[in-house]
């Protein structure tokens, strides 16, 4: 089993147990891993907070953290700073676009609908990057969620599928930008998962079906063996990759 013990990584992104971000946390402390986890408002504190506690490791730490402000996004990554001193990685587990752009077509998206989506789901990545770097001394991993949908038309995915686009592109170009400081940035690109998130795609179930249907392992993933996959990632073990997207989606990807 790989050991992350005495490393500390920032999950950020969990807003109940069946978050991917969550999935990724319970990876990540099997592995030993010390873990700070960050959430968007107030609102979300108490959901985090009981799932963080039921880790029952006293180093575990929270702090706020709206990724559209870049004021939030330097506070928090001060204080992880103040609090930790270093950070060896940071799971980036956030998107968004309105529900209305997740369904029918694509064209008719709005300008403030398309700008609200790339802001949170993919600059968001960027903004990251750039404040992780400076708390990341001996180099680190930086892993993000994307989806198929991302590369090539998924129905009703529309809006954030573009976004997923934009945000694949910037692991590539943050990867290029940071592998000279040691730090590999890369993407696991999830099969469908019944998440909240996922509660805002039009017509979710069928894609499941189609999974079970088509998928050369012929079933869906969970989310643990999400969790997995980026504890490789995160680990030395994936020390000669970035600028990668992994597939954890049964092989779906590979099909016509
Ligand atoms: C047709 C594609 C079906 C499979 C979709 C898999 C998937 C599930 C969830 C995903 O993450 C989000 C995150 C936010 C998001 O925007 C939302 C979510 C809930 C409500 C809302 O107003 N917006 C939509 C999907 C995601 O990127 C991909």
């Amino acid at each position: 089993m790989i050991s992350l013990k005495g490393k500390t990584f920032v999950v950020m992104g969990v807003a109940n147990f069946r978050s991917i971000a969550w999935g990724i946390a319970q990876s990540l402390h099997t592995a030993g891993a010390n873990l700070i986890f960050t959430y968007a408002n107030e609102r979300l504190e108490k959901g985090v907070r009981e799932l963080a506690d039921s880790l029952e490791n006293p180093n575990t730490i929270l702090v706020q953290c709206d990724v559209t402000s870049d004021e939030d996004l330097a506070k928090c990554f001060a204080s992880i700073k103040e609090q930790v001193g270093s950070i060896h990685g940071v799971a980036h587990c956030i998107a968004f676009a309105n529900k209305e752009d997740l369904k029918g077509e694509f064209v008719d998206t709005s300008r403030a609908g398309y700008l609200l989506s790339q802001d949170v789901s993919a600059y968001s990545l960027v903004a990251v990057a750039r404040e992780a770097k400076a708390v990341m001394a001996e180099g680190g991993s930086i892993v993000t969620l994307t989806y198929l949908g991302g590369e090539r038309v998924m129905q009703n995915y529309n809006l954030m599928g573009v976004s997923k686009a934009a945000l694949e592109a910037s692991v590539r170009y943050l990867a290029n930008d940071l592998g000279k400081y040691n730090i590999r940035v890369n993407s696991i690109s999830a099969g469908p998962i019944r998440t909240l998130s996922a509660k805002g795609v039009g017509d979710f179930n069928t894609i499941l079906k189609e999974i079970e249907e088509k998928a050369p392992l012929r079933r869906n993933v969970t989310q643990e063996e999400v969790g997995d996959s980026a504890v490789f990632l995160f680990s030395d073990l994936s020390r000669g990759i970035t600028g990668e997207n992994l597939h954890v989606d049964s092989g779906y990807h590979i099909m016509g």
